[in-house]
Order: C-alpha cells, then structure tokens, then sequence
C-alpha cells in the first residue's frame, strides 16, 4: 500500500545485503519498500520481492529498470558491485534520489564518477555503515596520531568465502584513517599482498591482511606494534543487520539534506 513514507528502492534485491534491507524496510513505520532491482534476466524479475525471499507478498515486483524505478522513489538502497553502482549513481542523480552507497571494491575511476553524480544529488558512502566500525575509524586517527613511527601499523580482515574483494572497504578505511592521523598519503606507504622475499617492513608502511572463509560476517583488527607492546582495535560483526541498519538511517538522514558526498561519520554525527 502506497503511504507518504519515504520510498526506497534496494538495487542487488536478491543479494546477502539486498535480502535484509528488504526485511529490515519490511518491518519499519518510517518508510516503504517502492522498488526492487536486479539485473535484466535475473529470474526474479516480474516476482514478487517477498515471494522470491521465501515469505509472504511484499506488494512490490522484482524489476530491472533502474530510472524508472528511482523516479518513484526517494532513496536508492545500494550493495551491488562496482559496475551497477557507477551506473546507478548517475541514474540517482537523475531522479535526485538519495543514493546510499555500501558498494565495496570501487576503483579510483569509479569513485571520480559518484564524485561527479554527488554535484546533483545526495550521496552517502561507506565501506562500512555499523557504528561500531565508525566509531574504531575515529580512534584509529587518534592512536595513529599519538604513536609514531616506532609503532608498525598492519591491518587485518576477516570474511566468509563469497567475498570477492580485498582490502574490505572496511579495512581501506581503517588505513585511510591511520594514514591521515600520521599526516601521510595512504597511497605512499600502503603494502598489500606480501609474498616470498619480501625484505624487512619499511618502516612508515601500513601493511593490509586479508582472510577468507566460512560464513564470518566482518572482522577488522588494527595492529600499533611497537617495541615491547603492541596495541590492537577490533571490530567484530557477527550480524548483517547492523550494516542494513546504518544504511537505511543514512538513506533517511540524507532527504533534507544539500546535494553532495557523505559517509556515515556524517550520518552519525562523529565528527570531531
Ligand atoms: N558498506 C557496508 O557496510 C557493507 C558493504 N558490503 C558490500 O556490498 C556489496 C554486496 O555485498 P553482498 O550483498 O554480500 O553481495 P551479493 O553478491 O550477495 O549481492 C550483490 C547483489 O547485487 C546484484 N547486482 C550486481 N550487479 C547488478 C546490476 N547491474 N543490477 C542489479 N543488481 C546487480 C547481484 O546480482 P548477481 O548475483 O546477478 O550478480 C547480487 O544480487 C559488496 O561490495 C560488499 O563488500 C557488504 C556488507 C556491508
Ligand atoms: O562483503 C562483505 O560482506 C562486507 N563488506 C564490507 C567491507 O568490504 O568492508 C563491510 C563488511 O565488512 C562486510
């Protein structure tokens, strides 16, 4: 039933992420479900969203137009891959719709499009939109501030085996927000993918870890080792919802607000 509730659209409909924000806008009293997308000859198009999940009607059918469905809608919901969601940030901007933005993986290219499509409309993005992840990006600054370059900064992630890529948005933000604590380009000293003989660390790097397996969710450590001690921050989701949760108060968060790039330390109000 059509209400004034905002209305949102989830691209990826039939994805780990796209099946619970679907639930998650299912059960809420502060907006709608108007779209469902996936790709055209997914064989849920034409389906009811609901149905296709293994429940009940949820009233709104599997499309794979995505302009017409964000004309209708104020938010697009969006976990898909670095593709669509360069596509669908232009298309966003079109109908200005929020376009909320969990898509991992996004190459510098593609990151210059949103860039270009947040000049028409609002755009939040983040590798991860938990809480407790933003909050570990905010200490993760101020550690990397505090200690210097005697403390070897490594980054270290966890996730189940249908990921596809590495760093995890998750882990290239922890880095970002090293990097920028310790006033340096993460570009200048990021070490990804050791490898045989390596040599000794260079001191100054940020190293990055990636493992792979089973069903875990999400689990980041920040490593400061230094001599005699070693501090660790850690993150451990062991529930998607809390990534639907952010999105959908970011998607939410963003209707009042003036066309541009955000994150959820925006969302959140974490700025210091
Ligand atoms: N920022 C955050 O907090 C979080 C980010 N993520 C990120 O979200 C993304 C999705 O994760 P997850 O849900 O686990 O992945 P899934 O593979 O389960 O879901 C992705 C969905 O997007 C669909 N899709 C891809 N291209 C298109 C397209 N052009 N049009 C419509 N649908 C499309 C896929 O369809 P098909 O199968 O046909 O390709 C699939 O249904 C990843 O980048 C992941 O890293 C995940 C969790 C939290
Ligand atoms: O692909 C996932 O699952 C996740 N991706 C995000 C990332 O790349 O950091 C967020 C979360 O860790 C789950």
């Amino acid at each position: 039933m059509m209400t004034d509730l905002p209305g949102i659209v989830v691209t990826g409909a039939s994805g780990r992420m796209g099946q619970m924000l679907i639930r998650m806008i299912g059960d809420s009293d502060k907006m709608q479900l108007t779209g469902a997308l996936e790709r055209p000859g997914h064989d849920w198009i034409g389906r009811d969203v609901g149905e296709a999940m293994g429940g009940a009607a949820a009233g709104v059918l599997v499309e794979d137009d995505p302009l017409e469905a964000f004309a209708r809608a104020q938010a697009v919901v969006d976990f898909t891959s670095p593709a669509a969601t360069v596509e669908f940030a232009g298309l966003a901007a079109q109908a200005r719709a929020v376009h909320v933005i969990g898509t991992t993986g996004l190459a510098p290219e593609d990151l210059e499009a949103i860039k270009h499509a947040a000049h028409h409309a609002v755009i939040v993005r983040a590798g991860n939109m938990s809480l407790g992840v933003n909050l570990l990006v905010q200490l993760t600054k101020r550690v990397a501030a505090a200690l210097d370059e005697e403390f070897d900064i490594e980054v270290v992630e966890a996730h189940h085996n249908r990921k596809v890529d590495a760093p995890s948005g998750t882990a290239l933000m922890l880095g970002e927000a090293a990097a920028e604590g310790r006033g340096v380009s993460l570009e200048d000293v990021s070490d990804r993918g050791r490898d045989g003989i390596t040599g000794a660390r260079k001191k100054g790097d940020i190293g990055f870890s990636a493992i792979r397996g089973g069903d875990v969710v999400g689990e980041h450590d920040v490593i400061f080792a230094g001599p005699g001690e070693r501090l660790v921050l850690r993150h451990l989701a062991s529930d998607r919802s809390l990534f639907a949760r952010g999105a959908l108060r970011a998607a939410l968060w963003g209707q009042d607000k003036t066309p541009g790039e955000y994150d959820m330390i925006d969302v959140l109000g974490l700025n210091d």
